[in-house]
């Protein structure tokens, strides 16, 4: 078990818990879309770190964006493994012949 796999545990135990006593509990009575838009927040909070060569800010700012990341798969009950699965499928893969091998819409 990962850090990463313990923190998904912890928040899919928050599903329906009390919100009043955890944040996560909290965003994920909001829904899966406010979910999402907080990760979109955070991401940008982590952009914007980036940018600036914060690296202290932007290591803090990338925990956040992970946490969420993590919040947003459980409100749509996409599992992290799923997420690993692709990963693990591209592990060898180059990004350019990935995306050569891509199906043409
Ligand atoms: N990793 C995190 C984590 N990272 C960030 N956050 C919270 O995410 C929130 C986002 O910060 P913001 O400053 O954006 O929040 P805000 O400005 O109040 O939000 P808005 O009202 O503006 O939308 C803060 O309340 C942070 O405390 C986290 N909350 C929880 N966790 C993990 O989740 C576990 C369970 O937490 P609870 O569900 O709260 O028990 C914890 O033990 C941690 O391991």
């Amino acid at each position: 078990m990962s850090l990463l796999h313990d923190l998904e545990t912890t928040i899919l135990s928050r599903k329906g818990a009390d919100p009043d006593s955890s944040w996560t509990a909290k965003l994920l009575a909001k829904g899966p879309e406010k979910c999402a838009e907080k990760f979109g927040e955070e991401s940008i909070e982590a952009i914007i770190e980036a940018i600036k060569d914060d690296k202290a800010k932007l290591a803090s700012e990338g925990a956040d964006v992970l946490y969420h990341f993590l919040v947003m798969l459980a409100a749509r009950d996409v599992a992290l493994d799923d997420v690993l699965a692709v990963l693990a499928e591209r592990q060898g893969l180059s990004g350019i012949a990935e995306k050569a091998a891509r199906p043409t819409s």
